[in-house]
């Protein structure tokens, strides 16, 4: 069995806390979701068929599946992107699902698989730190990036490990893309929203930047407690990675493991569950190369 304190963000405590926490409230409430593209033409896609799920507020899930399997449009339900064509979605107790994505940000932060969406180029680090401080919150008058925010946003960058600390008049459009994903991520963070989506935040990094990034995602969604999607090509990230993994296929979850269920399963093990649908299904390998192996 793999130590719980070297895998994934659940050591001894933070087990000890999910299971008091386990008592707590439902984050996430998606009940029969459904959605189609291009609907009643030629070109009509059935991504979402039906989806249920249920997450609890702390809840690190990890989301692999086939190629073309709704998990980005699943992500995108839940942010809001569109409306779903049937079904329900709750967001802390709240139905959100005739609502818009902007009506839904102060609950909801993302990181796109491209570390060059969610920041301004043509501004400082400070300044996109501020940015993101400033977003949702309803203040008048403004709040100046004054010395006292800047040594707080030079703290918060501290952490990314980056010696980003002193570039802060830096503009982050000079920055590479493994420092500017960390900082993409640092932003979705800093008001410790809801509900935090990652939708591939890694494929586009080098190993190490990756290895980088995923270090800090652990350690912001322990510390901020935050509930967590994070999709992966990576198997071994999925296991890695959270307390739950879905497995999507076709527009449908076809698994969902627990903790315990993860802790005893190998990257062999769910290479053998895609084997058996490519089988049952003659799947060809375009549709499974959504999935790697390797461990960033
Ligand atoms: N806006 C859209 N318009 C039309 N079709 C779409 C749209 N968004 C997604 N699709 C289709 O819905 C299906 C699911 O797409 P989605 O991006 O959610 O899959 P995925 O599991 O994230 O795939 P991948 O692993 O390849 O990134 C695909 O067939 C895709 O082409």
């Amino acid at each position: 069995m793999r130590s719980a304190d070297t895998q994934g963000w659940c050591t001894a405590g933070e087990l000890l806390r999910r299971e008091t926490r386990s008592r707590g409230i439902q984050m996430i409430e998606i009940t029969d979701l459904h959605k189609r593209f291009n609907t009643g033409t030629p070109n009509e896609v059935y991504a979402l068929r039906g989806i249920n799920l249920t997450i609890k507020e702390g809840d690190f899930v990890t989301i692999i599946g086939t190629n073309g399997s709704g998990k980005s449009t699943l992500l995108n339900a839940i942010a809001g992107t569109f409306l779903p064509d049937t079904g329900r979605i709750r967001i802390a107790g709240e139905d959100v699902t005739n609502r818009t994505d902007f009506q839904r940000a102060k609950h909801i932060a993302r990181v796109f698989q491209n570390p060059f969406m969610g920041t301004a180029p043509g501004m400082t680090i400070a300044e996109n730190l501020h940015m993101a401080y400033l977003r949702g919150r309803k203040v008048y008058p403004a709040i100046r990036l004054d010395a006292a925010r800047r040594q707080e946003y030079g703290k918060e960058v501290e952490q990314l490990e980056m010696q980003l600390e002193d570039r802060l008049d830096n503009v982050i459009g000079a920055l590479s893309g493994g420092q500017r994903q960390a900082l993409t991520l640092l932003m979705a963070v800093l008001n410790r929203p809801k509900v935090l989506l990652l939708d591939e935040h890694t494929a586009a990094l080098d190993p190490k930047s990756a290895a980088q990034v995923i270090k800090l995602t652990r350690r912001f969604v322990e510390k901020g407690n935050l509930t967590t999607f994070m999709v992966t090509h990576s198997m071994q990230q999925a296991l890695d990675l959270g307390c739950r993994t879905i497995m999507m296929h076709r527009g449908g979850i076809i698994d969902d493991l627990t903790l315990d269920e993860k802790r005893r399963m190998t990257v062999n093990d769910l290479l053998a569950k895609f084997a058996e649908l490519r089988q049952a299904e003659r799947l060809t390998d375009e549709m499974l190369v959504a999935l790697r192996r390797d461990y960033l």
